[in-house]
């Protein structure tokens, strides 16, 4: 691994045994992630993106290949998931539930109350702090679990299509607060999802995936300046470009992912 790289994979294949058959969700992955960089991964549903980053996440294990991820701080967790859908607990205050992490580590109740603060703040939800997650909305919980990513000071941030289950406007507003906060802390983020648009408007690169078997099928780097925001950019030149470019890449597999589950 060279000193830029955070994550590297090499020759990466995940095979599932069930009963009835082998499922290859992933096959031959090589790719690096470098420190400080925001990847973002499409792909067709079922192309192994959750796989990849559950082995990432060390949740999983790869069948073959290997897997390195640099520790820089071993203070500090070394990744933090944020997944789709809401995954607070549903009996701590807002408070609580950003401060977990924290005080899973033992990180006295001050300054972890301090730390859970300024990322509520940051969220906007400060208002919210002593509310339990049942009084607020699917958007706002959502926010619970970036405050909380964000919160844990993880080196790697991974991100399963956080944002999949919000209303469009939600999911701008969404989008454009986990950039303002990514943007300040330089943090290493790998972040899937279905969204074209919102690949383009957070990554600095993103991979295109083929339908399963999971490989790599494309890399592009995004290359339009930082801090972006999506009406700005939805009608530039590289925006459109990319656009099509990654649709005519994506829509292939798509078609075949459709095929795919057809024949099952
Ligand atoms: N624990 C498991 N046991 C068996 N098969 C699995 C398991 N986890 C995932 N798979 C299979 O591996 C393939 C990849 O799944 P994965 O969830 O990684 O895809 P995905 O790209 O994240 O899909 P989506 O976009 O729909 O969320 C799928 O065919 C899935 O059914």
């Amino acid at each position: 691994m060279n000193t830029t790289e955070v994550i590297r994979a090499e020759n990466l294949t995940k095979i599932f045994k069930t009963r009835e058959s082998e499922i290859v969700a992933l096959k031959n992955i090589n790719l690096s992630v470098k420190d400080g960089e925001f990847l973002c991964i499409v792909g067709p549903s079922g192309c192994g993106k959750t796989t990849l980053l559950r082995i990432f996440a060390g949740l999983e294990k790869q069948t073959l290949g290997k897997v390195y991820l640099r520790v820089k701080n071993t203070e500090k967790p070394l990744t933090a998931m944020v997944f789709q859908g809401d995954s607070v607990f549903p009996w701590m205050k807002v408070t609580e539930n950003v401060e977990y992490g924290l005080r899973m580590r033992g990180v006295p109740t001050r300054e972890r109350r301090e730390i859970a603060l300024k990322y509520l703040k940051l969220m906007g939800l400060e208002k919210f702090a002593g509310y339990y997650p049942h009084q607020l909305s699917g958007g706002m919980k959502q926010r619970i679990n970036v405050a909380r990513a964000f919160a844990s000071d993880p080196e790697i941030l991974l991100m399963d299509e956080p944002f999949g289950a919000l209303d469009e406007q939600n999911r701008l507003i969404l989008q454009q607060e986990l950039l303002r906060i990514w943007e300040g802390s330089g943090k290493t983020t790998v972040f899937i999802t279905h969204s074209i648009d919102e690949a383009l408007l957070l990554g600095d690169r993103i991979i295109v995936m083929t339908a399963q078997p999971g490989r790599i099928k494309a890399i592009l780097e995004v290359g339009m300046a930082r801090p972006r925001d999506m009406l700005s950019i939805k009608s530039s030149p590289p925006f459109v470009q990319l656009y099509r470019e990654i649709w005519e890449l994506l829509r292939e597999e798509v078609l075949k992912a459709r095929d795919i589950k057809l024949k099952k």
